[in-house]
């Protein structure tokens, strides 16, 4: 049954988001006839990952909790992926297992987060062991190794945060770690964990409707902090590359397994920047000063100690947690060279065509006052 969600259909929506536009061609090891599943293959990255590995010849499976497009190309399988049962038929049969679903980390629910992230996924690597899949490609997150503190070109030496800002970031540095451990020649089962940051385009449910809905309520007037942060914003179509390009280069003693990979734009862009030419393009004013980085972070905390103290009577979401003052006032990029090199990545499509992209696939949300 197809569920409640703007009903879209990936390969016929957007025509400029297919690739196309490039002149790149997947490198041909052991592609044809391969078949694979994509956990979470109905969420916005999910849909862009089963569109590309449509476009290069792959039998795709999708298993999310709920269908949201048609194609007739997909088989779909609906459940939980905590649910062995559910998940057990739609990874029967197939090579490799992209692994993209997660609750949203607004939920900030920390017993789902806990339940689906870590040990949602520490099922799926039993289910795909005992399935006798080869390969799991994970997405992880850059923001492993964040805890609000400025990171400039960080590469994936950098350890894991301490002490992670929300139960979401907890819970994907758990997962990063089980799926990497994970890989095993013995098994002959191999596993990367690619690392986005920021995912946009057209689709997001987080990015650009969050940012509207902050728009419309009158709270984008002023920047957080100085307005001069890096950071790496990285277009959806270049990370389902990097998703594809990790599956492909999984084999035995391949260099990538076991190892996390950043996956950006590699054109870090300031915070600000980014989020004015999203508002400006979208007709919403853009913020033009700036207040104190410190204020608003210590602000946001007190708020979050406030909400949590008054939840047993009323439940607050306030826009501004001092995670995304965090990230909207601090550096936080990365290095994406290892992926360069062991995998031959290159962003597809630059930060400038991916905004013009998204601002057009968010026509709906137009400002029109
Ligand atoms: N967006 C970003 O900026 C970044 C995202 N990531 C990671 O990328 C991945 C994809 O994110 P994104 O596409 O933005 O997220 P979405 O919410 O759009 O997609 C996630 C999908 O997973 C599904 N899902 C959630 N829980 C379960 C479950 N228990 N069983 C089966 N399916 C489930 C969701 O279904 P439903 O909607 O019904 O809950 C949804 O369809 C996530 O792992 C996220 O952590 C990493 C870095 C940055
Ligand atoms: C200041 C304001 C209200 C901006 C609106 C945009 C924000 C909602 C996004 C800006 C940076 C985004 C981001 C994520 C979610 C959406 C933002 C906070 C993630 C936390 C999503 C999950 C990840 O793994 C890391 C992302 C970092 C950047």
């Amino acid at each position: 049954m197809i569920q409640n969600r703007p009903m879209v259909n990936p390969f016929t929506s957007h025509g400029s988001l297919t690739f196309s536009h490039t002149t790149f061609k997947m490198a041909t090891r052991s592609r044809k006839g391969k078949k694979c599943t994509v956990i979470g293959g109905c969420g916005f990255l999910g849909q862009y990952i089963v569109e590309r590995l449509l476009e290069e010849g792959y039998k795709v499976n999708v298993f999310d909790m709920a269908q949201t497009f048609e194609d007739d190309r997909v088989k779909f399988f609906v459940g939980d992926l905590c649910q062995e049962k559910d998940l057990a038929p739609a990874i029967s049969d197939v090579q490799t297992v992209f692994h993209c679903a997660s609750p949203p980390p607004s939920s900030d629910d920390r017993d789902l987060f806990y339940r689906v992230n870590f040990i949602g996924t520490k099922d799926i690597i039993n289910a795909c062991k005992k399935a006798g899949v080869q390969k799991l490609v994970l997405t992880s997150s850059a923001s492993v190794v964040y805890e609000g503190t400025d990171i400039k070109n960080g590469t994936e030496d950098l350890p894991y945060a301490k002490k992670p800002m929300d139960y979401y970031t907890e819970t994907k540095v758990l997962q990063e770690k089980e799926v990497l451990a994970a890989n095993s020649s013995e098994e002959n089962f191999f596993t990367v964990a690619i690392r986005p940051h920021g995912i946009f385009g057209p689709r997001d449910r987080q990015l650009v409707p969050i940012l509207v809905d902050t728009a419309r309520a009158g709270k984008t007037k002023f920047m957080i902090g100085n307005g001069e942060n890096l950071v790496d914003f990285t277009y959806v179509v270049n990370v389902a590359h990097g998703h594809l390009l990790a599956a492909e280069h999984l084999y035995k003693d391949s260099p990538v397994c076991g190892k996390a990979f950043h996956i950006t734009n590699d054109e870090p862009i300031p915070f600000w920047t980014f989020m004015s030419r999203i508002l400006e393009g979208l007709n919403y004013p853009s913020p033009k000063m700036g207040l104190p980085y410190l204020l608003i972070y210590y602000l946001a905390a007190f708020l979050q100690l406030l909400c949590l103290l008054l939840k047993p009577i009323k439940e607050f979401k306030p826009t501004f947690t001092p995670m995304r003052v965090a990230l909207a006032g601090t550096y936080h990029y990365y290095s994406c060279q290892r992926a360069k090199q062991l995998m031959g990545y290159k962003p597809l499509v630059p930060v400038d065509e991916a905004i013009k992209l998204t601002v057009k696939g968010y026509a709906h949300l137009q400002n029109k006052n």
